[in-house]
């Protein structure tokens, strides 16, 4: 395995004080560098141990202690990184820790850039890129779906799918290509069939990955549920009741929300990003139609709606509404969240339950700011989302420049199977081939360049 001359350093540790911190060393000949600040009580080296193996010890300065620290020792290529490496455990002590770097650093090592870790680990065959970039996701990880997502795609769900794809595309590949040399004799090596089915297979994968992103998007970026309504309905007052602290102003004043405020929950390990949205209704003032143009747009992003209802309205204006509402939340959830039910008596919540029920059916009556039949709107946002639960195999993509790739791909393996239909000449399908396989070799990093690389291991924590 190729190894790296140079010698990187970094905290790979929270910055900050800790019980211990760990400072993390890889490259070709970072075990005996640590040597030369490195004291064991038995006086052995520790280039003279073997892999994988963990000794206590004393870290030297001038002759001086600095600390007593666990180092491990790991061979090339048996490692994170693929090279030598060494981690030292030390205590946690902002002064030992910068000691300890300093010290590595004035022995020739160089500090580490972010993710460079990692970054080696990808280069060195450790893993694909598509894997090393789930390690980031790994890390940000907030919420069970989030972190099931990236430790499949780390431990390579993903990537094993991908490896079929281009094990299927080669030998398409190669069967066309066969035809090409022939095609003067005009014989066709491979039956047509067969490589229609191929392609319709290779379609098949592909779309089915692309068409996960929508799912992968949103539990990655969290479910975005738009709280709409008309003014001084209660849409802030449940926005904090559901974020259990007052982050939007409650006022009887009509307008009171003016721009969007936006917060997340996590509810049974899903991400709920919440919108609290400014009032509908026809107003001159401009700052508060700029707010109500927003509310539409943020209708427009939002998978779920919770359309709030002061009770107490005629049926008229929500019928009104009612027509300016659903044309924008067509394909969304949409639910009628009636509030205010405690000044309300019985007979109208009755008459309210067949409001509409033909165009929406889904509804509630609670009292937002009495905590009247709000119990199970965790529940009903949960069954709303309406997500998968994701178990050890699912492979879901989550990553814009992945689904970007894969959109390619998909066109690219279109053009082919479209090719095939109507007889398109094997080299115009062998090209197509190639650029379906360009496209999944961005994804695994098999094609990449310094650029791609650059923007996204900058975006990984140093030490990592
Ligand atoms: N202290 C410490 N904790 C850590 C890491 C680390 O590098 N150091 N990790 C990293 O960030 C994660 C664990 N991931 C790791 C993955 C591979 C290897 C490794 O040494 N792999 C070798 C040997 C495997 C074996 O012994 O079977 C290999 O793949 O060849 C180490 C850590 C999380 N915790
Ligand atoms: N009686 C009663 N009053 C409520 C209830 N929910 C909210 N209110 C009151 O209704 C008023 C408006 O509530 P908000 O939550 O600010 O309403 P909003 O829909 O965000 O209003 P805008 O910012 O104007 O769009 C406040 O005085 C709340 O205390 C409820 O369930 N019952």
């Amino acid at each position: 395995m190729m190894q790296q001359s140079d010698i990187i350093v970094a905290i790979s540790t929270p910055a900050g004080v800790g019980g211990i911190a760990v400072i993390r060393l890889s490259g070709k000949g970072c075990i005996g560098l640590v040597d030369t600040v490195y004291r064991s009580p038995s006086g052995k080296k520790l280039i003279d141990r073997k892999a994988n193996t963990i000794h206590f010890g004393t870290i030297v300065k001038d002759d001086a202690a600095l600390d007593e620290v666990l180092v491990s020792v790991f061979h090339n290529p048996s490692s994170f990184t693929g090279e030598d490496s060494v981690e030292i455990s030390c205590h946690g002590s902002i002064y030992i820790q910068q000691g300890i770097l300093q010290l590595l650093l004035e022995k020739g090592a160089r500090l580490a850039t972010a993710g460079e870790f990692t970054q080696r680990a990808f280069l060195n065959g450790k893993m694909d890129l598509s894997q090393a970039e789930s390690v980031a996701d790994l890390i940000a990880s907030t919420s069970a779906a989030t972190h099931r997502l990236a430790l499949n795609q780390m431990r390579g769900g993903f990537s094993n799918k991908l490896v079929e794809l281009r094990t299927d595309l080669l030998n398409f590949a190669s069967l066309i290509e066969l035809e090409l040399d022939f095609s003067e004799e005009d014989v066709e090596f491979a039956n047509r069939d067969n490589l229609k089915n191929l392609a319709n297979h290779i379609h098949e994968v592909i779309e089915k990955l692309a068409d996960s992103f929508s799912l992968g998007n949103v539990v990655k970026t969290g479910i975005p549920v738009a709280i709409i309504g008309e003014t001084n309905a209660g849409k802030s007052t449940l926005l904090n009741l559901l974020l259990r602290e007052e982050k939007a102003i409650v006022s009887d004043i009509h307008g009171t929300t003016r721009d969007v405020i936006e917060d997340t929950i996590n509810i049974d390990g899903l991400i709920f990003r919440l919108i609290d949205t400014a009032g509908i209704r026809d107003t001159d003032d401009v700052v508060e139609s700029l707010g109500i143009e927003r509310t539409f747009k943020k209708l427009e992003q939002a998978n779920i709606v919770l359309w709030v209802i002061d009770a107490e309205t005629e049926d008229e204006r929500t019928i009104a509404l009612s027509q300016k509402i659903l044309p924008l939340t067509e394909g969304k959830k949409l639910i009628l969240v009636f509030n205010k039910v405690d000044i309300i008596p019985a007979a109208r919540k009755e008459h309210k339950e067949q409001l509409l029920s033909d165009l929406i059916p889904d509804r509630i009556f609670i009292s937002a700011k009495y905590h009247q039949g709000t119990e199970n709107l965790q529940d009903i946002l949960v069954e709303a989302a309406n997500i998968p639960e994701f178990g050890e195999q699912d492979v879901v993509v989550t990553n814009m420049r992945h689904y970007e790739a894969l959109k390619n791909a998909l066109a690219a393996i279109t053009r082919v199977s479209d090719g095939m239909e109507s007889g398109l000449s094997s080299d115009f399908l062998a090209q197509d081939i190639r650029e379906c396989m360009h496209y999944l070799g961005e994804i695994t990093g098999q094609i990449s360049t310094d650029d791609i690389l650059g923007n996204i291991f900058s975006k990984f924590c140093i030490g990592k």
